[in-house]
């Protein structure tokens, strides 16, 4: 076990040493032209958005002000990773609150990785009624290891080589969550 000033100096150490793959302009760059295309898809269909707690709470809410349409946003707490830098089986700690029986959905997450949690999450979602499930990640990893083939989220923001990334609501151990940019941890 870790003491807390061991583990806050590794925070510190790691953010230092991490390498920057996107600067905010460039990620916010990004989120508008997803915006658009969200808008596009979706403006005249009164979906209901869940953000998917707690990686998604960042880029739900930078696109959600770019949303200029009719929609209903909540959130479904699903976690596999649970503040370590490799995944477990899903586990759900909040499911979809509203129901969206008949409505389109649109999932918002933070990182398509290996694609666990987005699968599961999107046949939950197919088995409760929607009438159609979209996704949206502001990160796509790129890597032969989907947890489907064919999976991929209908919007993506960035893409990212097979690397551990923190910032923009995804997490290094728990930490870093809150920076501006995406960044790489060294050595991961
Ligand atoms: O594509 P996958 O390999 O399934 O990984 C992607 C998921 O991992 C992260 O969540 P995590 O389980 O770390 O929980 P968090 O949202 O609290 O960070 C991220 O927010 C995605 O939901
Ligand atoms: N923070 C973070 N969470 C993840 N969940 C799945 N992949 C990643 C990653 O690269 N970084």
């Amino acid at each position: 076990m870790q003491t807390d000033a061991l583990l806050a100096e590794e925070i510190r150490q790691v953010y230092i040493e991490s390498d920057l793959l996107y600067s905010q302009l460039e990620v916010e760059q990004a989120i508008n032209r997803m915006a658009a295309e969200i808008t596009e898809a979706l403006g005249e269909q009164d979906p209901v958005l869940f953000c998917v707690m707690n990686g998604g709470l960042v880029i739900t809410g930078q696109l959600l002000t770019r949303l200029n349409f009719p929609l209903q946003v909540s959130y479904l707490h699903a976690t596999r990773y649970r503040n370590t830098t490799s995944g477990h089986e899903l586990e759900w700690k909040v499911p979809p609150m509203i129901d969206f029986t008949g409505r389109p959905v649109l999932i918002i997450d933070d990182i398509l990785d290996e694609g666990h949690t987005l699968a599961e999450i999107l046949d939950f979602c197919r088995a409760q009624g929607a009438s159609r499930v979209y996704s949206a990640v502001l990160i796509n990893k790129l890597h032969e290891r989907k947890a489907r083939p064919d999976l991929q989220a209908e919007f993506v923001g960035l893409e990212i080589e097979d690397r551990y990334i923190f910032g923009y609501g995804m997490d290094y151990k728990g930490y870093w969550r809150n920076a501006p940019g995406i960044y790489a941890v060294k050595g991961m």
